[in-house]
């Protein structure tokens, strides 16, 4: 199913920051109309040419698709004004982390379908992620395909664990070139030349890992020669499990504030 932009409208976009912007910015590379859809901020800042961008709700039809693209902390002075222009015929989508579909119900009793969505920052590429839960609603899987790949979670207490690894994911990768590259540079090499070489070799083992086939495992062995130097690499990776529990430990902390949060913002 192709998400219909001509039928799907009024659609408002609250909130237009780094995240629902790279949203956008794949939408419309992706073919999505302009005038098709209207962004409410404050900043009043027009994300891209062409799109209608506000200060405040507009007059005129209930929305169709409402995608709430604020900070968690901004939903309750967002969520009254909203409320009050929304229909059965709209569906909301929230990309909020720790809010549950609970407490977006609590807040949107109108609204005709409610839906969690978990992106994260490469789907301005069209290469991301973005997970969804609540109320299926087929025009939604549809929307988000130009984005990435898009997976619905049955169990809504799964989102914080999702939102840990897709959505939050990014962020520890970066981390994760930038340690190569210290480390490299810290060993003797020129640093920018070890951010080069750091950022590309992990562009091109994540294309790799995507399209071929294999587990990362295997492929791992792969790079590995018997006899050769990789393998003293994996072994100080593997002592002890030290990375696979480094990164528990890190999906297991963000996860943590993601149910630490659903807990504040009821
Ligand atoms: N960043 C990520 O990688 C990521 C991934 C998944 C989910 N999320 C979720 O995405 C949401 C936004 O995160 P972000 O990183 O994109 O934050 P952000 O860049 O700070 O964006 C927040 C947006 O909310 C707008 N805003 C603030 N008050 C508003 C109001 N009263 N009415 C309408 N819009 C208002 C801001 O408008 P102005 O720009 O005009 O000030 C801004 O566009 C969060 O709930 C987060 O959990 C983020
Ligand atoms: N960014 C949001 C946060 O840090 C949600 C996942 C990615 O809260």
């Amino acid at each position: 199913m192709v998400f219909d932009w001509a039928s799907e409208r009024p659609f408002w976009m609250i909130g237009c920051g780094n995240m629902a912007g790279a949203m956008l910015t794949r939408w419309l590379a992706a073919g999505a109309p302009a005038n098709g859809i209207t962004v409410i901020r404050p900043s009043g800042v027009a994300p891209a040419a062409g799109v209608q961008t506000l200060t405040a709700l507009p007059e005129g039809p209930v929305p169709r698709l409402v995608l709430l693209g604020i900070k968690p902390q901004q939903l309750d002075a967002v969520a009254p004004a909203l409320a009050a222009r929304i229909g059965p015929e709209t569906v909301l989508v929230s990309i909020l982390a720790g809010t549950g579909c609970a407490s977006l119900r609590a807040r949107f009793p109108a609204a005709g379908a409610i839906v969690r969505a978990m992106p994260n920052t490469p789907v301005a590429l069209g290469r991301g992620v973005v997970a969804l839960t609540g109320d299926r609603v087929d025009a939604v899987t549809a929307l988000m395909r130009p984005l990435g790949l898009v997976e619905w979670i049955d169990d809504e207490e799964d989102f914080h664990l999702v939102a840990a690894l897709a959505g939050s994911g990014p962020a520890f990768v970066f981390r994760m070139i930038d340690a190569l590259a210290a480390g490299a540079a810290d060993l003797g090499l020129a640093p920018d030349q070890a951010a080069r070489l750091a950022l590309h070799m992990v562009e091109g083992a994540g294309a790799l890992a995507a399209g071929a086939g294999e587990s990362p495992a295997r492929l791992a062995d792969r790079v590995a020669s018997p006899g050769g130097m990789t393998r003293k690499g994996l072994d100080v990776l593997d002592a002890d499990q030290a990375l696979a529990r480094l990164m528990r430990a890190t999906l297991d902390a963000t996860a943590a504030r993601g149910r630490e949060m659903a807990a504040a913002f009821r």
